[in-house]
């Protein structure tokens, strides 16, 4: 069976979960691998100066784990390709991993891995209510918006223009439905 591994990275509360679920639903033979579960034990996260907790950073993150969970999909996937029947189309001979998080174009041993990377991003003010609505656990306490979240995601953005991968950006304040629509169009035309 070929296989078809896409990123969905994005600054937080830009849509990343809700486009990978909407395409979990959309293409046939999907799984999805979320880095938001492999986030430290809070006492495992460094705290700076301030007390805020530094969970917008790679150290926060089981890394490793995911890496793990990750390859053992490909080996489940890889190396079963099977012949073709003429009708057969890409929804039928692909198996779609859809790897989605706010920190995944940093980290190099995911580099490889990723045949479509994508990339979601929302305005400063839009970002900063969208995720005033949210309820993290920890939840965020006064200022971490300013103090910690937006400042990491700027500099890992700044990060990302020196990568020499190919990234498609989308803007996060389209509808749902007209991501939604664009994203799974272009994963069927490259996946083909
Ligand atoms: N296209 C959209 N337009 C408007 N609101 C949206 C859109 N997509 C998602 N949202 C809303 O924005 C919030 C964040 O969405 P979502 O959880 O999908 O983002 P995320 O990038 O996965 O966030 P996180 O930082 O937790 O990883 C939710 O309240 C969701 O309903
Ligand atoms: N899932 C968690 O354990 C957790 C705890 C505290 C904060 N967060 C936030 O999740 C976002 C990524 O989706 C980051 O901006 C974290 O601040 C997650």
């Amino acid at each position: 069976m070929k296989t078809f591994i896409v990123g969905i990275g994005g600054v937080t509360n830009g849509g990343k979960t809700t486009l990978a679920n909407n395409l979990l639903k959309m293409l046939p033979n999907c799984s999805l691998i979320s880095q938001d579960n492999y986030f430290k034990p809070e006492a495992e996260v460094a705290t700076d100066e301030r007390g805020f907790k530094q969970f917008d950073v790679l150290d926060a993150l089981e890394m490793e784990a995911m890496m793990s969970d990750v390859h053992s999909w490909i080996t489940q996937h890889k190396g079963t390709e099977q012949p073709k029947t003429p009708q057969e189309t890409c929804e039928t001979s692909v198996h779609f991993l859809i790897i989605e998080g706010f920190l995944l174009y940093h980290y190099k041993h995911l580099d490889d891995v990723f045949d479509q990377r994508y990339f979601l991003t929302v305005p400063y003010e839009e970002c900063k209510k969208r995720r005033s609505t949210r309820v993290y656990d920890p939840p965020d306490p006064p200022g971490y918006f300013d103090g910690h979240v937006w400042p990491m995601y700027l500099k890992h953005r700044e990060e990302m223009d020196t990568l020499q991968r190919e990234i498609v950006f989308l803007d996060g304040t389209k509808t749902e439905e007209q991501i939604l629509c664009y994203v799974y169009s272009d994963i069927r035309r490259v996946a083909s």
